[in-house]
């Protein structure tokens, strides 16, 4: 069972003591179908709310990865290194704004004084937001919240993580691979950890036909920060000349 949080965000409410729900939006969406014509309203103002925090923001890296990443491992360092490299080549950084990597990377964005942005999401067992932020969104629907992340990005850092970012991570692979949106620079990060994954998905999926040779090309993996923050711009680059695949 999730401990209780001392305080709760939602939307812009801030909720203390016995005002705290007992559930989030998005269960109440998923439990009760009664009152869902009335919900698209707020469903609907939580894309206003994005797409007008957002629409400003010019160019822009998500790095996606493990909400439980310990501050003192090695991921946690790569994270907030390459937190720093997105900065330093003038883009500013997106993540989902909790703790782990995303804290990492924005924390290496802000400390290299570049834009550093947290979409967060209403949990049951919510932490708030990290403190590295300069640009905070909290979202109470995890597919509105999915939407900005696709809507402006130019591409994808993965860092090991759970359940979380492997649907981040299957998400913009699904995205690419449909035409849904166009090509983006994808850069897994951790050889170690992302080995097996590949190695399935190359003997498993694609042995069996369930995916195409190309789609293999839709996502690198690589091991260092200065490594994934160079994947991602030379891929922004290949397909910016048209040349497409990373
Ligand atoms: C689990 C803990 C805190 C959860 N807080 C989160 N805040 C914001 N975003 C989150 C959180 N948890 C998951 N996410 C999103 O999924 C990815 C990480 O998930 P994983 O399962 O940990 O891999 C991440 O990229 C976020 O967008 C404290 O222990």
């Amino acid at each position: 069972m999730a401990k209780k949080p001392q305080s709760y965000r939602r939307g812009s409410a801030i909720m203390r003591g016995s005002q705290i729900p007992t559930e989030t939006a998005d269960t109440k969406l998923l439990r009760s179908r009664r009152t869902d014509p009335w919900r698209v309203l707020r469903i609907q103002s939580e894309f206003v709310e994005g797409f007008g925090s957002l629409g400003e923001l010019g160019n822009a890296i998500s790095v996606f990865g493990s909400a439980r990443t310990s501050p003192d491992s090695h991921d946690y360092r790569v994270a907030e290194e390459i937190g720093r490299l997105i900065v330093e080549r003038g883009f500013a950084v997106i993540t989902g704004g909790g703790p782990g990597c995303m804290e990492a990377a924005n924390k290496g964005a802000a400390e290299a004084g570049g834009t550093s942005v947290g979409l967060g999401i209403e949990l049951p067992f919510e932490q708030g937001m990290n403190p590295y932020l300069n640009l905070g969104i909290n979202f109470r629907y995890f597919f509105a919240r999915k939407v900005m992340f696709v809507r402006y990005s130019r591409g994808f850092v993965v860092m090991p993580g759970g359940f979380g970012t492997m649907d981040e991570l299957f998400e913009a692979l699904t995205l690419v691979q449909t035409g849904k949106v166009e090509m983006f620079p994808l850069v897994l990060v951790g050889t170690e950890f992302w080995t097996p994954l590949v190695d399935w998905i190359r003997g498993s999926l694609l042995e069996r036909g369930l995916i195409g040779t190309a789609d293999m090309d839709l996502f690198s993996v690589v091991d260092t920060a200065e490594e994934a923050v160079d994947a991602v711009f030379s891929g922004l680059e290949r397909i910016e000349n048209g040349s497409g695949k990373h």
